[in-house]
C-alpha cells in the first residue's frame, strides 16, 4: 500500500474539514463506559482546531440499521470529547440537511461540529453515492481518523473521497505504521488470539492467519461453531450453523499448515444470559440442552495463559467470554493478564478488547492497543483497507 497524505502535507486553514473517527463506543445506560476510541482521536481533533481548520466531525454508534434511534445518537460522546479536549463541541442531531447546513455556514476557524450518528441513514453502509456527495458537500476536505471502520466501504469512510480530496489523520497513520512494523517480519513465536461476538465477520480472517502464526488460540463467542464443528453439542450457545463446514476445513488447514490451534477444553456455561443466571464449569463436550457457553473455562484459561508468555508476537482480538458480567470474565481477564506479563511484543485490537484491557488495568502493559477489531485483522490479512485506499498518495 503507497503511503498516504497526511493532515500535515495540507494547509487546512480556513478549510471546512469533514473528519471520520471512529466514535463507535461501548455504552451502558446513555454513558459512556469506555473512552479509548475518543481519546486516540484528539491528537488530530485538536490539531485541526489549532491550524485554523473548520472541523466537522462524523462518526457511526452501533449498528441502527439506517434508522434513527435515540439508543444511538452521538450525545454523550460529544459531551465527553468536550470533556477531553476542553472545547466547546457542538454536536448536531442530524448528519446531512438544512440544520446542519446552516451550522457549518456560521461556523469560525477552529470551531468543532459533531455530526448526529452516519448509520441513522441507510445509505451510509450501502456507500450510496447521493449521501457520500451531500457529505462531501459539508466541506472542503475529508479526512479520515476512523481506524476501526477503514475495512467498510460506507459513504462517510470511502464514498466521500469520490468528491473531495482525502488525507488521513494521526490515529489513522499511526496505526498503519505500528501494525505494519509489527507483521512485516514477525517475531516468532507469532501467536493470534481470535474472540468475540462477530462470527461472520471474524472466521474469515482465520484463514489467512492460518498462513502466517505459529499458534491460533480461539475463544469468546466464536468458539462454538469450532465446538459444533468438532461434533459436540453446544445448547443455546452463539453458533454460526452456516460457517461449521468452514470451521472444520479450518482444522484440517491447521495440522496441514503445522499450525498450533488451541480450541477450549472447558467452558463457563450459563442458563441464561444474564448476570444472575444459573453457572457452571464443564468440560466442552458437556455442553447440556438449555446451557450456552459465555467464557472459556480455567483450563482452557490456563493453556492459552502458557502459550502466550512463551510467544515473541502476540496479536488479540475479541474477547474470551462476556466479560461485561462479573461470573463471565474470568477468561478474558487471564488472558489479558498473560498478554501483560509476556515478553513478547503484544498489540490488542477492537473496541471490545480494548476496553476489556482498559477494565483488567493493564492497557499500559500492552506494546500497542489499536483501535480497530476487524480493520486490524484485515489489515493483517493484507487486504486494502477501502477507507485508506480512498485517500491520496504522498
Ligand atoms: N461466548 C459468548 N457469547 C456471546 N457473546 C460473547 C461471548 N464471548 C464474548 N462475547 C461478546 O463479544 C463482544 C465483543 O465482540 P467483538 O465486537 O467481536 O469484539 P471487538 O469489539 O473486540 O472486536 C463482547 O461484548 C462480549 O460480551
Ligand atoms: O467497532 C468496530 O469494529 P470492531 O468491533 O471490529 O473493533 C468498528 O467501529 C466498526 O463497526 P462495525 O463492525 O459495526 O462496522
Amino acid at each position: 500500500m503507497n503511503a498516504k497524505k497526511t493532515i500535515k502535507d495540507i494547509d487546512v486553514k480556513g478549510k471546512r474539514v469533514f473528519c471520520r473517527v471512529d466514535f463507535n463506543v461501548p455504552m451502558e445506560d446513555g454513558n459512556v463506559t469506555d473512552d479509548t476510541r475518543i481519546r486516540a482521536a484528539v491528537q488530530t481533533v485538536n490539531y485541526l482546531a489549532e491550524q485554523g481548520a473548520k472541523v466537522i466531525l462524523a462518526s457511526h454508534l452501533g449498528r441502527p440499521k439506517g434508522e434513527v434511534n435515540k439508543d444511538f445518537r452521538l450525545t454523550a460522546v460529544g459531551e465527553r470529547l468536550a470533556e477531553l479536549i476542553g472545547k466547546d463541541v457542538k454536536k448536531l442531531d442530524s448528519s446531512i440537511g438544512e440544520e446542519v447546513e446552516n451550522a457549518v455556514s456560521t461556523m469560525d476557524e477552529g470551531d468543532i461540529i459533531l455530526l448526529e450518528n452516519v448509520r441513522f441513514h441507510a445509505g451510509e453502509e450501502k456507500n450510496d453515492a447521493d449521501l457520500a456527495k451531500k457529505f462531501a458537500a459539508l466541506a472542503d476536505i475529508f479526512v479520515n481518523d476512523a481506524f476501526g471502520a477503514a475495512h467498510r466501504a460506507h459513504a462517510s469512510t470511502a464514498g466521500i473521497a469520490e468528491f473531495i480530496p482525502g488525507v488521513s489523520g494521526f490515529l489513522l497513520e499511526k496505526e498503519l505504521d505500528v501494525l505494519g512494523k509489527a507483521l512485516s517480519d514477525p517475531e516468532r513465536p507469532f501467536t493470534a488470539i481470535i474472540g468475540g461476538a462477530k462470527v461472520k465477520d471474524k472466521i474469515g480472517v482465520i484463514d489467512n492467519l492460518l498462513d502466517n502464526v505459529d499458534n491460533l488460540l480461539i475463544g469468546g463467542g466464536l468458539s462454538y461453531t469450532f465446538t459444533k464443528a468438532q461434533g459436540y453439542e453446544t445448547g443455546n450457545s452463539l453458533v454460526e450453523e452456516d460457517k461449521i463446514e468452514l470451521a472444520q476445513s479450518f482444522i484440517q488447514k491447521a495440522k496441514e499448515k503445522n499450525v498450533n490451534l488451541y480450541l477450549p477444553v472447558d467452558a463457563v456455561v450459563a442458563d441464561a444470559f444474564s448476570a444472575e443466571a444459573n453457572v457452571q464449569t464443564v468440560k466442552i463436550d458437556s455442553i447440556q440442552d438449555g446451557w450456552m457457553g459465555l467464557d472459556i473455562g480455567p483450563e482452557t484459561a490456563a493453556l492459552y495463559a502458557d502459550v502466550i508468555k512463551k510467544s515473541k508476537l502476540v496479536i488479540w482480538n475479541g474477547p474470551m467470554g462476556v466479560f461485561e458480567m462479573e461470573q463471565f470474565a474470568a477468561g478474558t481477564k487471564q488472558v489479558a493478564e498473560a498478554m501483560a506479563e509476556t515478553e513478547g511484543y503484544t498489540v490488542i485490537g477492537g473496541g471490545d478488547s480494548a476496553a476489556a484491557v482498559e477494565k483488567f488495568h493493564v492497557a499500559d502493559k500492552m506494546d500497542h492497543v489499536s483501535t480497530g477489531g476487524g480493520a486490524s485483522l484485515e489489515f493483517m490479512e493484507g487486504k486494502e483497507l477501502p477507507g485508506v485506499t480512498v485517500l491520496q498518495d504522498k
